[in-house]
């Protein structure tokens, strides 16, 4: 509950470790849950299904008790619950009922309503509980590496290298973008490319992009190649600056449509092959302009 970034590094954990992972997050992209391979559900879905409930939302009016006598009712059976998140969204004295009753199997709370809790606590003492202080973020090997992590993002952003940490771009993961980065050098480069093919410099109004790759189209995340192509598009002909959080807003502001086709091929590679096609005006189809392909090796 919560796919941000706390909850979709759980969910890639859980699926190593061969669960079958839900989410619901209203807010969530579904590209976000495509590209980590998880289901985004609806909340009554989500707590009727699970077998384990991890909480990574945060606490807002909205969220504030969404974990009480109704919710309870609602889950399986045996449902484990896990709170790292806030203390609130869970109605502490809705868990104790479903606790005794055993429709919660387990929980395990990092977070309280209060903190610290009161030492008599009843959910700090049931036997079925396991509790841990909330302190994840104080102990001196955290502070340490939050401090090394900001200083190699801010380094790497200043070097104009892709980000994965970003809070105001599209979050790949770290593999997917181990895989893609090579691609998003090309794929800017193809769309410079495609520029300087097109008659009239300026005249790309509209290209469809068409992704070849082993993987299924479901869980191609399209997100990082789409911002290089129309970076490459649109800075050699306009003083604008595109990077990942702008591309697709500026895109929609210079009248540039990036229409986007994922086919699924049977035999590696398993990056994708791209290729980029410019809706020509004088027979009104669309003519690729330009192909890349993998070369194993290079
Ligand atoms: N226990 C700890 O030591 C610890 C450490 C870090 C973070 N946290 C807490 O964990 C939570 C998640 O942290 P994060 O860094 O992943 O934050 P985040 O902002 O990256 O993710 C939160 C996600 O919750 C979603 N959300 C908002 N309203 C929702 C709702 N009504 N239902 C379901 N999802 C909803 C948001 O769309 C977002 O994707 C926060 O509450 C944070 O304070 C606790
Ligand atoms: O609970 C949290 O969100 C984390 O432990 C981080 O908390 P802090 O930013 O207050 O250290």
């Amino acid at each position: 509950m919560g796919f941000g970034k706390v909850g979709s590094e759980v969910a890639r954990r859980a699926k190593g470790l061969g669960m079958q992972v839900i989410a619901h997050d209203p807010y969530a992209p579904a590209d976000r849950g495509r590209a980590i391979g998880v289901e985004l559900v609806p909340f009554d879905q989500a707590i009727s299904t699970a077998d384990f409930i991890s909480l990574h939302m945060p606490l807002t009016p909205a969220t504030e008790k969404v974990f009480n006598d109704d919710t309870f009712e609602k889950m399986k059976k045996g449902a484990r619950i896990v709170n790292v998140a806030r203390g609130g969204v869970i109605d502490e004295d809705a868990l104790l009922r479903a606790l005794d009753s055993g429709k919660v199997a387990q929980a395990a709370l990092d977070v309280f309503a209060e903190e610290p809790p009161p030492r008599d606590s009843r959910l700090v003492q049931h036997e079925r509980v396991t509790v841990t202080p909330h302190l994840g973020a104080s102990t001196k090997e955290a502070q340490e590496g939050v401090a090394i992590e900001i200083a190699e993002a801010v380094v790497g952003a200043l070097k104009g290298e892709l980000a994965a940490t970003a809070v105001n771009a599209p979050m790949v993961p770290p593999e997917v973008l181990s895989k893609l980065a090579p691609y998003a050098v090309l794929a800017e480069k193809l769309g410079r490319l495609a520029v300087q093919l097109v008659a009239g410099g300026s005249g790309i109004k509209s290209a469809k992009v068409v992704y070849k790759s082993a993987r299924d189209p479901d869980d191609l995340d399209t997100r990082l190649l789409r911002a290089m192509i129309t970076k490459g598009i649109i800075e050699p002909i306009s003083d604008s600056f595109i990077n990942l959080v702008n591309a697709d807003f500026t895109a929609k502001k210079k009248g540039l449509r990036i229409s986007e086709e994922r086919v699924a091929v049977d035999a590696p590679p398993e990056l994708p092959d791209l290729s980029i096609q410019d809706h020509s005006a004088s027979t009104r189809a669309w003519e690729e302009i330009g192909q890349l392909i993998a070369v194993p090796g290079y």
